[in-house]
């Protein structure tokens, strides 16, 4: 377990997020801190009888009694994601669970230099385009695909889209269920990767898969998924006509085979686009949920600080 020390100094920092928070009108504090601590402590400091105080750590077990101290906790499991990560995950996650609006404001406290001494506050200021699939988005979709295997499908999609690979921006589309009809409309595009693998080597819902899928993401074609999660091909070209569709302009043909292929089956389809880094979900043929993904520029400025030339002493 780890933990988060209460030294006068963050004590102060603490007191100096409020301070803005009331000052700047915000709608939460949100502290991201290396692990528990003496939460009651926490809670006065930050006044969170008046103020959404929301705790962010690592692990679930480091937040035990932080609720019932007045505090909205969250656990981040993303030990040794970088800073920046691990704060927009923070956020997402609060706006997820509605203790934020997505258009709202956030003071952040937070150790940005040093581990265990918060010396860093930043006020932040959310962006509709945060909003992101949350499980209860997912929960209204009525599909014969378990939600635990779209969930999954999803997330990895996000992923792609955000992170693309070495740099590159990729594309990709996975059709999930109804596999066995799927795979009538479809053709190799080039050798599968997955061919030959035992099952176990195939499900998506291993983090190991995920990464393998990642790299294939990058060749041509679809991955026709099962239901239960597991790749039953991948670098697929489907062949659906897609007459009486009705699409947003702009879309190409990946977008037209992604719906056009629910409407067909009863498979879902999870679609990334290279060009935006988008993640549609079509089902029936329609446009069911679309996550846009949150700005990649978020970086540190490098300050480029150049001494006054020096002049000689009058
Ligand atoms: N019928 C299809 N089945 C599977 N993959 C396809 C199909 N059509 C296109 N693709 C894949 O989509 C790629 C991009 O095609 P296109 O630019 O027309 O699509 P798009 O919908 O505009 O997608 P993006 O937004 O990613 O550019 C192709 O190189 C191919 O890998």
């Amino acid at each position: 377990m780890a933990t988060q020390r209460l030294t006068k100094h963050n004590a102060a920092m603490i007191r100096a997020g409020v301070s803005l928070l009331t000052d700047r009108g915000a709608d939460a504090l949100l502290l991201l801190l290396d692990g528990g601590t003496d939460w009651k402590r926490v809670s006065e400091l930050s006044g969170a009888e008046n103020n959404t105080v929301i705790i962010a750590v690592d692990t679930l077990e480091d937040l035990d009694g932080a609720a019932e101290a007045g505090l909205r906790p969250l656990a981040l499991n993303k030990e040794k994601a970088p800073l920046l990560e691990r704060l927009q995950e923070a956020l997402l996650e609060a706006a997820a669970d509605e203790m934020i609006r997505t258009n709202g404001e956030v003071v952040a406290v937070y150790s940005g230099f040093q581990q265990g001494r918060l010396d860093s506050i930043s006020h932040l200021q959310l962006d509709e385009r945060m909003r992101r699939f949350t499980v209860r988005d997912l929960q209204t979709l009525e599909s014969s695909v378990p939600l635990k295997t779209i969930k999954a499908v999803v997330d990895l999609a996000s992923q792609i889209g955000r992170e693309g690979r070495e740099g590159k921006a990729v594309g990709t589309m996975f059709v999930v269920g109804d596999t066995r009809k799927v795979l009538e409309h479809a053709n190799d595009s080039g050798v599968d990767p997955f061919r030959g693998y035992n099952k176990k080597h195939r499900n998506l819902l291993d983090p190991k898969v995920q990464e393998d899928a990642k790299e294939v993401a990058q060749l041509d074609g679809a991955f026709v998924v099962t239901s239960e999660g597991v790749i039953e091909r991948s670098r697929q070209m489907l062949e659906v006509s897609h007459e009486d569709l009705k699409m947003t302009k702009g879309l190409g043909s990946r977008h037209w085979a992604a719906a056009a292929i629910t409407r067909k089956t009863k498979a879902v389809s999870v679609v990334v686009s290279q060009s935006t880094g988008t993640v549609r979900l079509y089902q029936n043929g329609f446009l069911i949920l679309q996550i846009v993904p949150m700005d990649k520029a978020v970086k540190w400025q490098e300050f480029a600080f150049e001494p006054p030339p020096q002049t000689p002493e009058d």
